[in-house]
């Protein structure tokens, strides 16, 4: 785990070996260990260099180790004596030094790094922070301020910063451990005491408390209810007020109270959740690692909505070519001018130049024969979605791919009307989708494997988190967010208010309350989705119970906010009052509230006091509840799936792990128990009738979240 070589007849080199990041395991930690000790017995060796197998530095602590019992020589200790070690020690930092990678490089007491390197400490992302001495150390190397910055948000830097801020000695395009030998072997002279960070005074600002409130007021903002940032402040503060060896007592201090978190463990399984949900099998066998992708050199984007311009920016700016199209001349006038715009800011934001060569617009299906694949984004219309399917497969070469950017109708019945099924996929992207990092891949039943691993390895490469789906209405996401958002409204309707509820929820730690959310989507998308399935308008039987349709219960509450004109911010009134249409800034409305009292005497309905925890209970339980029932009708492969959607779709906080983590969590009992209790209340609402999945798992004893799959296996799969 760590190879030891003599190079120059006097550097001995040690190579740390732990593929694929070179993580400190314990077993690295052991290797680090020995070969320390014999390069500084050896007296032939007159200094070290440290360095890592494949290009790669090190991606920090074992994370998987974490979840079990600690073995091996602990990491501070180790790093300790490297740093106080006579022979100089020098880091060549290729590919990666994150984490305890970094701490690693800062007790050497050189620092090299390629052009390429990236190194930061994000621990913070981890629910954690850098105790192998990085909370005492980088600021000691680098001031506060730039330390605080680093260690609060977990940005990684490119080695050119890295040098500008001197954490690193030098930067080089050669190879990085030849450099770093020649180095070492000039460094055997000097003298090594300035060269130990640990015995550095740090440079203090004279305002520090101004600073370190102002840091902390920011993260109170941005990242509410985190602990890690405002414990990895509190270590800051140690080491610009306590000498090291008491500020290092506090970094272990606050280490300890964040290492069994709740908030730390969804933090690490998110990390795992997000490279998993990639992952895809299906029933056939075929999975992620043996279906070649097609190569997508050019595609097509039909319909210049809000959609289509962010799918058609998302692809341009991965160098793909796009061929837009619109039905009117002024449409796509306008979305041109929108979608050139786009471009020109992301690409200054990121300092590139607009690849606005690759765009092309047209009002003719016809320009679209020669593309690898096309993405529908028109109306959320079947028939029109229809028609516009029969035609490309009509008019585009045979292998082109159809995608389409449904956010809920049947994939399939899509695919059914053309001459290559299995060239018919579903590309959910999330608006704004230029933005939002979600995809979900649908497949339907006669996608083919490599039109999935095709509209997998596409998401991929438009930075975005793809998650293979199965085909039913709303897909995972939108399935999922009905019970939740009808749970809210049915609140309403006991004596909640639109502004109680989102304070709930976004105390929780949700982005935005489910009513907010709602007036940013825009009211009139549901109104119309409802009108459509008969659910109000029209065509809803007289006869009908009030407060109830198709056999469950009802609430008409959003239909008659929307019967107001009220469609949500681009209104200028929903839920909320805005200052004008198009206004951000939502304000309770007592136009609202009168509707709601009305409502309430109507129907008779006494509004009574509701808890928060009512609150969360009931729509987070029939949210994941829902989820259950996804797993076992095989719509999502595994829980993490699911959570990885609503993390990346649905601004489901990070730190909770997500619906399905955030169960297990809370204990699969205890939300049996609750779902029984609410639905006993209210068997009219089948949402609230505890899933057979759910109900398994406890009388399986509520394994792990990790395990669950084991008890869903025999079921079908709709991937
Ligand atoms: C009361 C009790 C008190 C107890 C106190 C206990 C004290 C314990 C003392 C600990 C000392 C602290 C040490 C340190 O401060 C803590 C840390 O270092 S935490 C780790 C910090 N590092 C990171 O966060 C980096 C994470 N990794 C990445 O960001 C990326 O993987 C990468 C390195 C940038 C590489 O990116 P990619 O090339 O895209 O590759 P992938 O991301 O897909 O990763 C490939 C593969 O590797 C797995 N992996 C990556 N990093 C780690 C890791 N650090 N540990 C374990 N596994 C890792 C990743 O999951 C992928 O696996 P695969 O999907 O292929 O199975």
């Amino acid at each position: 785990m760590a190879r030891y070589e003599l190079v120059k007849r006097s550097v001995a080199l040690i190579t740390l070996t732990n593929p694929p990041v070179n993580s400190l395991s314990s077993a690295v930690r052991h290797g680090i260990a020995k070969t320390m000790d014999r390069a500084l017995s050896d007296p032939k060796v007159t200094a070290v260099v440290i360095c890592g197998e494949n290009g790669r530095f090190c991606g920090g602590a074992d994370i998987r180790e974490f979840a079990g019992p600690m073995r091996g020589p602990p990491l501070l200790p180790l790093l300790d004596s490297i740093e106080a070690g006579e022979k100089p020690v020098v880091a060549a930092i290729e590919g990666v030094a994150l984490g305890g990678g970094l701490e690693l490089a800062l007790v050497c007491h050189y620092r090299i790094a390629h052009s390429k390197a990236r190194l930061g400490l994000p621990e913070v992302t981890l629910g954690l922070l850098p105790a192998a001495g990085g909370t005492q150390r980088l600021p000691r190397l680098i001031g506060i301020p730039a330390a605080l910055e680093l260690i609060t948000t977990g940005r990684h830097v490119s080695s050119q910063e890295a040098l500008k801020l001197g954490i690193v000695d030098q930067v080089t395009e050669q190879n990085v451990c030849e450099v770093a030998v020649e180095f070492a072997l000039r460094a055997v002279a000097k003298p090594l005491s300035s060269r130990r960070l640990s015995a550095l005074t740090v440079p203090c600002p004279p305002d520090l408390d101004a600073l370190l409130e102002a840091v902390t007021m920011q993260i109170q903002k941005k990242a509410r209810g985190m602990m890690a940032p405002l414990a990895c402040v509190q270590a800051v503060r140690a080491a610009a007020t306590m000498p090291y060896s008491q500020g290092i007592k506090r970094e272990s201090e606050l280490m300890a109270t964040l290492f069994n978190s709740g908030q730390a463990r969804a933090l690490q399984y998110c990390f795992f959740a997000e490279r998993t949900a990639g992952k895809w099998t299906l029933p056939s066998g075929a999975q992620w690692n043996d279906t070649k992708p097609r190569e997508i050199r050019s595609a097509a984007v039909i319909g210049l909505g809000t959609m289509g311009r962010g799918i058609a920016v998302s692809l341009a700016r991965v160098g793909i070519s796009v061929i837009a199209v619109e039905s009117d001349k002024k449409l796509m006038e306008t979305g041109r001018q929108m979608v050139i715009g786009m471009l020109e800011r992301d690409a200054k934001r990121r300092g590139v130049s607009a690849s606005l060569n690759l765009l092309k617009f047209t009002l003719s299906l016809q320009d679209l024969k020669d593309v690898d694949l096309v993405i529908e984004a028109v109306f959320e219309d079947m028939a029109l979605k229809k028609r516009v399917f029969q035609e490309l497969s009509k008019l585009c070469r045979p292998t082109t791919l159809l995608c389409s950017n449904t956010s809920g109708l049947d994939v399939d019945a899509l695919a059914g009307v053309t001459d290559r099924p299995q060239l018919v996929i579903g590309m959910h992207f999330f608006s704004p989708a230029h933005v939002m990092k979600l995809l979900e891949v649908v497949c339907g039943p006669r996608s083919s494997s490599e039109t999935i691993a095709t509209a997998m390895s596409l998401g991929k490469r438009m930075e975005k988190v793809s998650v293979a789906v199965g085909n039913c209405p709303g897909f995972v996401g939108n399935r999922m967010l009905k019970p939740y958002s009808d749970q809210a409204t049915f609140l309403l309707e006991e004596g909640a208010t639109p502004e109680q509820i989102d304070k709930v929820l976004e105390d929780f730690g949700f982005a935005m309350g489910v009513f907010r959310m709602s007036d940013l989507a825009g009211l009139d998308v549901g109104w119309r989705v409802r009108k459509e399935s008969g659910l109000t308008g029209p065509d809803v039987d007289p006869k009908n119970p009030p407060r109830r349709r198709q056999g469950r219960k009802y609430c008409p509450i959003p239909d008659m906010v929307c019967e107001q004109g009220r469609f949500g911010q681009k209104t200028g009134r929903g839920w909320y009052m805005y200052d004008k249409p198009g206004g951000t800034n939502a304000k309770p409305d007592p136009l609202i509230q009168n509707l709601l009292e009305t409502y309430r005497s109507r129907y008779g309905i006494k509004p009574r006091n509701i808890t928060d925890q009512e609150i969360i209970d009931r729509c987070l339980f029939a949210l994941a509840n829902e989820g259950f029932r996804i797993l076992e009708d095989g719509i999502a492969a595994r829980p993490e799936d699911i959570d990885v959607i609503y993390q990346f779709g649905y601004g489901f906080p990070r730190h909770r792990g997500g619906p399905m983590f955030y169960a297990s969590m809370v204990g699969l009992e205890r939300v049996l128990e609750r779902l029984e209790h609410y639905h006993q209340a209210h068997p009219d609402v089948p949402h609230l009738e505890p899933s057979p999945l759910l109900k398994k798992l406890v009388a399986c004893g509520s394994p792990p979240i990790q395990k669950w799959r084991e008890h869903i296996k025999t079921m079908h799969s709709h991937l």
